[in-house]
């Protein structure tokens, strides 16, 4: 099993342990201790910072690696929002505390430290843009784009599936997706648990809602559902949740959306008129774009409020995207992985569909058989890889 911690504050009784990241050699510890610096050093050496960006990013590697954690400066418009999400870690190591909030709080404070909430010339820079962008403009993007002209003379049926495929790809680490490849053999093979017959057979016309993860090469594939969706009458309107500002690196913001649909209007074939498609979608409210704060908070989404759960209750199906929309939607515990599905996400106000690769150690929804040869292959890393993914449903 992999490495976690209890913490008598984070824990409710009877309750599964929460993942902190204290547990050296663990994963999570690996993403505080060496993925963060890593990713501050980038974004430094991606940008003309001036001195005092400089000096901040510096404290923040400081701080991340011995340090702990500090409340926002006193001018923050969300200071106090974070305060309520969590004041209790203020103080702490950002080791000890739940390893989705320290997490969440770093891209907070990477974008305090790159100045892009205030006043000022770097207001409203992305640090991760020069990353989405390049995404969109390498040979396997053109590839990918013009392997649709084939697939639209598919029957509507394998479409779907291969779309729906290639945005469950989509969220590879690596970001590769094939939409051309026959209808997923490769995905297949590697898939831990697949509902996708029972997802397919909840699109039936109503209001889909995709709560989207990265941008760049996973946005443009969950773009292309929409569309397709859209388009055969599978749903009538569809609503996507964005990021309100950038985090974990890639995650989509609306100038993301902008962006992949520019690819998309600029390609040739059916990618271009997908891609006008979904401009009109948007302009004429059958496609539309939310952007919630609660998109970016470090908690589970047992704790969202009541506005976006009457989203949620109002949609015919909600599509998780995405690893850490996985640990939000099911908790970021450590729970027995063959829990059934239903059990953690009980509260959800909706059907509710995940469709992630496995990037981090939570998971539920495995039959016995299933785990039992996957620890006997390759002990636990198949959690962490992002080799294998799924597809799970609660109706
Ligand atoms: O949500 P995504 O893009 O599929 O994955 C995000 C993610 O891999 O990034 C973290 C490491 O930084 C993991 O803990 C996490 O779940």
């Amino acid at each position: 099993m992999p490495e976690t911690s209890e913490s008598s504050e984070t824990s409710e009784p009877g309750d599964p342990s929460v993942i902190l990241s204290n547990t050296v050699g663990s994963f999570p510890w690996s993403v505080l201790a060496e993925r963060h610096p890593a990713l501050i050093r980038k974004v430094r050496d991606a940008f003309p910072y001036g001195p005092e960006q400089r000096r901040a990013l510096d404290a923040l590697l400081t701080s991340g690696s011995e340090g702990v954690i500090e409340p926002l400066g006193a001018e923050a418009e969300d200071r106090e929002q974070w305060e309520t999400w969590g004041r209790e870690y203020f103080g702490r190591s950002w080791f000890d505390v739940p390893f989705l909030w320290s997490e969440s709080y770093f891209y907070r404070q990477l974008l305090e430290a790159v100045g892009y909430f205030d006043p000022g010339p770097w207001k409203g820079i992305d640090p991760f843009r020069p990353f989405k962008l390049a995404e969109l403009d390498t040979p396997e993007a053109d590839e990918e784009l013009a392997a649709l002209d084939e697939l639209v003379l598919r029957p509507a049926e394998d479409q779907e599936e291969a779309l729906l495929n290639g945005s469950l790809w989509g969220n590879r680490a690596d970001l590769g997706f094939s939409l051309a490849g026959g209808v997923g053999e490769q995905a297949d093979f590697q898939l831990v648990a697949n509902d996708s017959e029972l997802l397919r057979s909840m699109f039936a016309g109503g209001t889909l809602c995709l709560v989207a993860d990265n941008a760049g090469r996973e946005l443009i594939p969950d773009l292309l559902l929409i569309d397709h969706l859209l388009r055969h009458g599978r749903v009538e309107r569809a609503v996507l949740q964005v990021k309100p500002y950038p985090y974990y690196v890639s995650d989509a913001t609306t100038a993301d959306v902008i962006d992949a649909l520019r690819r998309l209007t600029t390609a040739k074939g059916a990618a271009g008129q997908s891609g006008h498609r979904l401009w009109s979608a948007l302009t004429d409210g059958r496609l539309t774009l939310r952007a919630h704060p609660f998109s970016c908070a470090p908690l589970p989404y047992t704790d969202m409020p009541d506005d976006l759960r009457q989203e949620f209750a109002a949609a015919d199906v909600t599509v998780m995207k995405g690893d850490l929309n996985y640990r939000r939607l099911i908790g970021d515990r450590l729970r027995p992985a063959t829990t059934p599905f239903v059990i953690p996400t009980a509260y959800f106000p909706g059907p509710v569909a995940a469709l992630r690769t496995l990037k981090s150690d939570v998971i539920v929804g495995l039959d016995a058989r299933t785990e039992a040869a996957l620890v006997a292959a390759e002990e636990q890393r198949w959690r962490t890889s992002g080799t294998h993914a799924l597809i799970q449903v609660r109706t």
